[in-house]
């Protein structure tokens, strides 16, 4: 098995964040596709779409893991409730111990933020509230706990107790650690930063910058622009859109009640609806309001292009982590022994080789790998080819 990503919802309180959880989550899994079941009420399995591959080869694949439908295969991935953006964190409290070792946990983030403005930082509700204000809020908080943890690992870079020629990179990737940072990528950040390496020079702001580029670095972020089925959410949405001081955030505009209520109205047959799609059909009885509401999610989609929830967890997945689909084939046929048809896709990471790739299909291959082909032209690929998106590979070994 590929390494299962997990990406974080985190918001404040009626922000949509349950009703974002609770749409990505809810899934009419065919029968056989065996979810995998967690006792953490916290934990889910969303997925994210891929194009099948089969149908180049003239087959039709049997996923063994996540589902297909029509061509397009769902491929599970964890999603993780974040609870407890506390109210009143900005107010010197700082963000509760839980909340920050359950964050740590995740790989890439997505912020839900209420852009219609009707709830203020506490979660209350009001009106015009701006929600730049909790997006810079998430993103201070953050930095000062990795400020926090930097100070940490410069002080015990200053008390010198490990050995004489120590880095300075050294002593902060071991206190970082828990944030999965290598020494080498945090050498890369103080050059980006342009600070030196001598943390004596580093004023405070050189050490806020740090600390936010190292967060950046290892807790990617999108934006879920939730609530945009309301005008003001939509007017807030372009504002933002166009200020130049947010040009650095990814933002998907979504509608977690649209999703919500189609996945809803699938389950009870009354539409058909796959998850991600831009449009709908109506195939059941339906009353005059439940037609009109209907056609409001319509309208919104046509304008939006979808709901926006499949699209915020690709994006977070495939834009902002990086992770690239690729599918384990045969050169001679997509079938294996068990009658399966390309029943796997890992999801590893972009710069992955095909060696790196072997590796996360057998981690015992040790120095086995011969070469991989390439299952559309039959090309042999050597060690350290780059995997492509959907890219479909054989790998072969000395056992
Ligand atoms: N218009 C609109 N309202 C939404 C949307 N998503 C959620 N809401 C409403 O926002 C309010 C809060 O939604 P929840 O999903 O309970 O929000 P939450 O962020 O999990 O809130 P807590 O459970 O209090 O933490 C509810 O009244 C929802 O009906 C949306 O996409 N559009």
């Amino acid at each position: 098995m590929s390494k299962s990503h997990r990406i974080g919802l985190v918001g404040k309180p009626s922000v949509g964040k349950s009703s974002f959880f609770n749409a990505a989550t809810m899934n009419d899994v065919p029968e056989g596709a065996y979810p995998f079941t967690t006792i953490d009420p916290s934990v889910g399995e969303a997925y994210v779409r891929v194009e099948d591959a089969a149908p180049e080869f003239g087959e039709v694949s049997t996923p063994s893991v996540g589902y297909l439908e029509g061509d397009v295969r769902f491929v599970p991935t964890k999603l993780v409730d974040v609870a407890g953006l506390i109210p009143g964190a900005h107010e010197g409290n700082g963000l509760g111990n839980q909340f920050l070792t359950d964050l740590n946990e995740t790989d890439v983030l997505i912020h839900v933020v209420d852009f219609s403005g009707e709830t203020d930082l506490e979660g209350e509700p009001t009106e015009g509230h701006d929600p730049r204000k909790d997006i810079d809020f998430l993103e201070e908080e953050l930095d000062q706990w990795y400020l926090g943890v930097l100070e940490k690992g410069i002080n015990r870079y200053a008390s010198g107790y490990v050995t004489e020629e120590d880095d300075i990179e050294e002593d902060l990737a071991e206190q970082m650690s828990a944030f999965k940072i290598s020494e080498d990528e945090i050498k890369l950040l103080i050059r980006r930063v342009d600070i030196g390496f001598d943390p004596d020079e580093w004023d405070d702001d050189d050490r806020l910058e740090l600390a936010r580029e190292i967060r950046k670095a290892t807790k990617p972020m999108v934006i879920a622009a939730n609530k945009m089925d309301t005008p003001q959410a939509q007017e807030n949405f372009q504002e933002i859109a166009a200020d130049p001081e947010y040009e650095h955030l990814t933002m998907v505009p979504c509608s977690a009640h649209a999703e919500k209520a189609l996945k809803t109205a699938d389950e009870a047959g009354v539409v058909d609806y796959r998850p991600g799609d831009d449009d709908f059909e109506i195939v059941g009885d339906i009353s005059p309001e439940q037609e009109l509401g209907l056609e409001q999610i319509r309208d919104f989609m046509t304008e939006y292009g979808a709901t926006g929830v499949q699209a915020a967890l690709e994006t977070a997945l495939f834009d902002v982590l990086g992770v690239v689909p690729v599918f384990p084939g045969g050169a001679n046929g997509l079938g294996n022994e068990r009658g399966e048809v390309l029943p796997d896709c890992y999801l590893i990471p972009s710069d992955s080789t095909a060696e790196d790739f072997a590796y996360s299909l057998h981690s015992d291959i040790g120095e086995g790998f011969l070469y991989a082909i390439d299952c559309r032209s039959n090309r042999q690929l050597g060690k350290e080819y780059e995997v492509e998106p959907r890219d479909v590979i054989e790998v072969v070994t000395t056992n």
